[in-house]
């Protein structure tokens, strides 16, 4: 767990202006990065160096020029869509893969392949599971604004076609439901022409008590 509560890393740390250039010049980003968009940029808090020893593998292992070199974060403003329609729990049930709620930009380098030119599905099912992650830590402080820590209990990655290196991919991920405890996402990670290389399906379970 970290130092801090989620909510002070994702309000305090800076989104870098140097990844938002990067994206910003690929025709399937720009439209995010636009000031008229439904999205904000927020920090990938896990690629920050919090002076500890939480997050190396995001922000140190797989955080270099020739594996993830570039990572950006997007969350869906507040209020972007007035009064969607909710579950019985308050959970947004516009959000999907048309309307997620929390977007992430990869470049992804030679460095994390398995077979030649190809992502290793191991780091693929890394980023599902730290943005779907990021992606209820959000939702938990910003829309349900409720407090505690959530864990990975489960995640299922479906592989649809290999993910070529180098590239860059957009991860959407949204909240399927919850049910006390437990919350359920969902994903999709897509190629730069919106073809569909992977979806995933995870469960995020919040504990009885701190860490
Ligand atoms: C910024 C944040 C980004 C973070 C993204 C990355 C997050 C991570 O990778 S975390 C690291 C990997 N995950 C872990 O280490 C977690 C290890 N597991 C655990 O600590 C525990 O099993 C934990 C906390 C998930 C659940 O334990 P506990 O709270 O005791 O659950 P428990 O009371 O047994 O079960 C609660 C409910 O969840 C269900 N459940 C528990 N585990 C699972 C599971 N693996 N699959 C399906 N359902 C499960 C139970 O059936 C129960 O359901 P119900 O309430 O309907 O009967």
């Amino acid at each position: 767990m970290y130092n801090h509560t989620y909510k002070e890393l994702i309000t305090k740390l800076q989104v870098s202006q140097e990844d938002v250039d990067f994206f910003a010049n690929m025709p399937f980003a720009r439209p995010y990065i636009d000031n008229t968009s439904l999205y904000q940029p927020v920090p990938f808090v896990s690629r920050h160096d919090k002076g500890d020893l939480s997050d190396k593998f995001f922000n140190k292992a797989i955080n270099s020029h020739d594996t993830i070199p570039r990572a950006l974060a997007f969350m869906q403003r507040p209020g972007s869509l007035h009064s969607p329609p909710t579950d019985e729990n308050g959970i947004d049930l516009s959000q999907g893969a048309e309307n997620p709620f929390f977007i992430t930009f990869c470049q992804i380098e030679s460095g994390v392949n398995g077979y030649i030119d190809t992502a290793h599905g191991g780091v693929l099912a890394a980023l599902f599971d730290e943005t779907l992650g990021l992606c209820a830590e959000s939702y938990r402080v910003f829309v349900s604004e409720e407090g505690g820590h959530l864990l990975t209990a489960s995640l299922q990655v479906s592989y649809r076609s290999p993910v070529r290196t180098p590239s860059a991919v957009i991860i959407k991920t949204w909240m399927r439901r919850k049910e006390g405890r437990k919350w359920f996402l969902e994903a999709q990670l897509l190629d730069q022409d919106g073809l569909l290389k992977a979806e995933a399906k995870s469960l995020y379970i919040g504990l009885k008590s701190a860490l």
